[in-house]
């Protein structure tokens, strides 16, 4: 797999691949404070939910040397300023949260400043390389959920650019090109910001993958025109019924992966489960400038004065959910009464 490497920390230094520019260039985005980070979060520099995570991770790792002259009270106050700040860049990609809670826990009771932001640093790169491994297994995981399946449909990109490596639903892809298994990729467009033209498409082919291109209302000629045997998909938030939200466009996938009696794969680390909720009606969708559905590459495409709703995610409810596919194991429809104790056990495999 020779996908340039999305984020990378070097001798304390934050650099991003710029998504913006690709599929034509590969550029990276030195990001040097919280705004940097913040900006590239909301401008989808860096996006996908556990990339979104591991940055506002970084993000709260920067700032925390700002206040290396403060006494511990106002340091704390600070960076919970700077929690909340980077909390408000995104509403539906739990990853985001997670991080920043988990990055705000380890200091909690810390009450040497030196040590704090030692400390966050090193919670941002564990951070990061947990995602790596997790990735990892998912796609071992995925591997072995697809087995029987050649011809497979995707949406949006939750690949090696959406987390720190390998990616979620794209894993089985990149680490099955590494095995010689072959699969036929069907990857939607995704509408309004392209994510699965530019960004998967480019991605499988590097990997080698055998991947075709359609726009985001082929899906269901495509299924029966093709023969597609599976739809798998990544996740922004999972509730702890299963209900599923994804990038916009996941839910009609869904619902044609029912008509058409093939399985609808969502494939997610545990990172991305929300137990906190029961069910996809509480997650927050989030809703995008109009300007992304009613302008193409600086030009208008619809009048002036044109009515928009542009949601950025849909909910797919959990009974259209084959099975979730974690780092920690498969979860089977059958277990999806069961998603708290399963997925809530850290380190401990799925047993179903
Ligand atoms: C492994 S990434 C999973 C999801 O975050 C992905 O499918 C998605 O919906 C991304 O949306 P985006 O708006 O591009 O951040």
């Amino acid at each position: 797999m020779s996908i340039p490497t999305p984020i990378i920390w070097k001798n304390g230094q934050l650099t991003i691949l710029n998504q913006h520019k690709l599929p034509n260039e590969i550029d990276y985005a030195a990001l040097e404070t919280i705004e940097d980070v913040y900006e590239s979060i909301v401008t989808l520099k860096v996006r996908g939910a556990p990339a979104i995570g591991i940055t506002a991770a970084y993000g709260l790792a920067i700032a925390s040397r700002k206040y290396k002259e403060q006494n511990i009270a106002s340091f704390h106050l600070r960076l919970h300023e700077d929690y909340l700040y980077l909390a408000g860049s995104r509403p539906t990609a739990v990853n985001l949260f997670w991080a920043l809670d988990r990055m705000m826990g380890k200091i909690e009771n810390v009450e040497s400043v030196n040590e704090a932001i030692y400390l966050l640093e090193a919670e941002a790169i564990s951070i990061h390389q947990e995602d790596e491994a997790s990735c990892k297994r998912i796609g071992r995981n995925a591997l072995e959920a697809l087995a029987n399946v050649k011809k497979i449909m995707t949406i949006c990109n939750a690949g090696t650019i959406a987390t720190a490596k390998y990616g979620t639903a794209l894993a089985p892809f990149h680490l099955g090109a590494e095995q010689g298994r072959e699969f036929e990729v069907y990857a939607c467009e995704t509408r309004p910001v392209f994510q699965g033209s530019r960004l998967t498409v480019w991605e499988l082919q590097q990997s080698g993958v055998d991947v075709t291109l359609i726009t985001d209302s082929m899906a269901a000629h495509t299924i029966h025109a093709k023969g597609i045997e599976a739809i798998i998909v990544g996740a922004d938030r999972i509730a702890a019924n299963g209900d599923t939200a994804n990038k916009i466009g996941t839910l009609n996938l869904a619902i044609l992966a029912k008509q058409f009696g093939i399985a609808f794969y969502v494939a997610a680390p545990s990172t991305t489960f929300d137990l906190t909720i029961e069910s996809g009606a509480e997650i927050p969708i989030e809703e995008r400038k109009e300007e992304e559905i009613t302008t193409f590459a600086g030009r208008r495409i619809a009048p002036e004065g044109t009515k928009v709703f542009n949601p950025a995610f849909d909910m797919s409810p959990s009974e259209l959910i084959t099975a979730i596919i974690t780092e920690k194991g498969i979860i089977y429809k059958q277990d999806f009464n069961n998603i708290s104790s399963l997925i809530g056990k850290a380190g401990e495999e799925v047993k179903s």
